[in-house]
């Protein structure tokens, strides 16, 4: 983050405009505050980025008038106090502004506590390796309801190319018609990353995946000044050392933001409306024409057996069937049902 570092000159020809103003408790809701967008979220201390130019960094806690609101990375939010930047200047947020998207996602698909991964981005860019860790249909397929319910456009970027043939992969996921790119930066020498700039250029991304697929590697290729930390993945477990530890929102070269999260293993959705799942499933929707009134697409008489069986789903059609049906098991057994 060198490059975007606060700056003493920057400071100094921009003293901001608090200082000759008067003191008052009541200035109407903070008319004067700067807004700014968090970058990154540390144990109560929010990084937030002041556009310029000069951009500016600028640390804050957030005010008590807000109480338990949470803030996200990618909120922007409304800062008063100390906005300088300077070292060891604290600023206070005190709002939250309408947030045009937010991700969302549970512990497991029954904890009724719902985490905000970010907000305000564009795109869910969900990076898979080909191999080493094995790709995790079921947890992208999951990645993908998310950004469906999320209203966000999903990106599938396919990783360490160089250790296996894409194409028995792909052809599993064609019928979804997502989006994809696959990459390898074997011994330094990248390829597909090109094509990754352009799907993320002067958008706002938020990427993705399970530990160890090299999301680092990724954000480190598009945003050289990023230092994010890569780890060597276990051969035993083939899972990476948790090398990032919460997201963090990087300005990238070629203009947007790509908001990088740490490893998951898992996704839950218990926050996704349960008569929705199916239309996130959109290589199964189809099939559900024949489905009996109120099918709950978990029982014999559903049509998808047959859609499936049929090969209108495609080559994974019953791997995404799996799938759609322990989703959906996974939250009737919290309603009970
Ligand atoms: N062979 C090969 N290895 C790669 C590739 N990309 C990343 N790696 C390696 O995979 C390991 C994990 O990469 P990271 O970038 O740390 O993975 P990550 O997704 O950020 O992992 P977390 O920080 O745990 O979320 C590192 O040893 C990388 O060098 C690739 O395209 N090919
Ligand atoms: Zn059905």
């Amino acid at each position: 983050m060198s490059r975007r570092e606060y700056d003493e000159d920057d400071i100094r020809v921009r003293p901001g405009r608090r200082g000759s103003r008067p003191r008052s408790k009541d200035r109407p809701a903070h008319a004067d505050a700067t807004i700014a967008r968090v970058t990154g979220v540390d144990r109560g201390r929010y990084t937030t980025l002041v556009e310029g130019p000069p951009d500016r960094i600028v640390l804050a806690m957030k005010a008590r008038e807000l109480g338990r609101k949470g803030i996200v990375v990618g909120d922007q939010v409304a800062l008063v106090g100390d906005a300088s930047g300077a070292p060891g200047s604290l600023a206070r947020i005190v709002r939250v502004e309408p947030r045009a998207s937010i991700l969302r996602r549970t512990a497991d698909d029954t904890d009724p506590i719902e985490r905000a991964i970010v907000a305000n981005v564009d795109q869910l860019v969900v990076v898979s390796a080909l191999a080493n860790p094995e790709p995790r249909p079921r947890l992208i397929d999951r990645c993908l309801v998310a950004a469906y319910d999320a209203d966000l456009d999903p990106l599938l970027v396919l990783t360490k190319a160089d250790l296996t043939d894409p194409a028995p992969f792909l052809a599993n996921y064609a019928p979804l018609e997502v989006p994809y790119v696959v990459t390898s930066s074997a011994a330094g020498e990248w390829a597909g990353l090109d094509a990754v700039r352009d799907h993320l250029a002067g958008r706002v991304s938020v990427l993705v995946g399970h530990s160890g697929v090299g999301k680092s590697t990724l954000v480190n290729a598009l945003v050289p000044d990023a230092g994010r930390a890569t780890g060597a993945v276990n051969d035993v477990t083939g899972r990476g050392r948790h090398t990032s530890t919460s997201a963090v929102a990087l300005q990238l070269p070629v203009g947007g933001w790509v908001i990088d999260t740490p490893g998951i293993r898992s996704f839950g959705l218990a926050h996704v409306d349960l008569d929705r799942i199916i239309h996130h499933f959109p290589d199964l929707e189809p099939g559900t024409a024949e489905c009996p009134r109120g099918c709950t697409h978990d029982e014999p008489e559903c049509g998808l057996d047959e859609w499936v069986a049929s090969g209108q789903a495609g080559p994974a059609g019953a791997a995404r069937l799996d799938s759609l049906r322990r989703l959906l098991r996974a939250r009737g057994a919290q309603s009970g049902d």
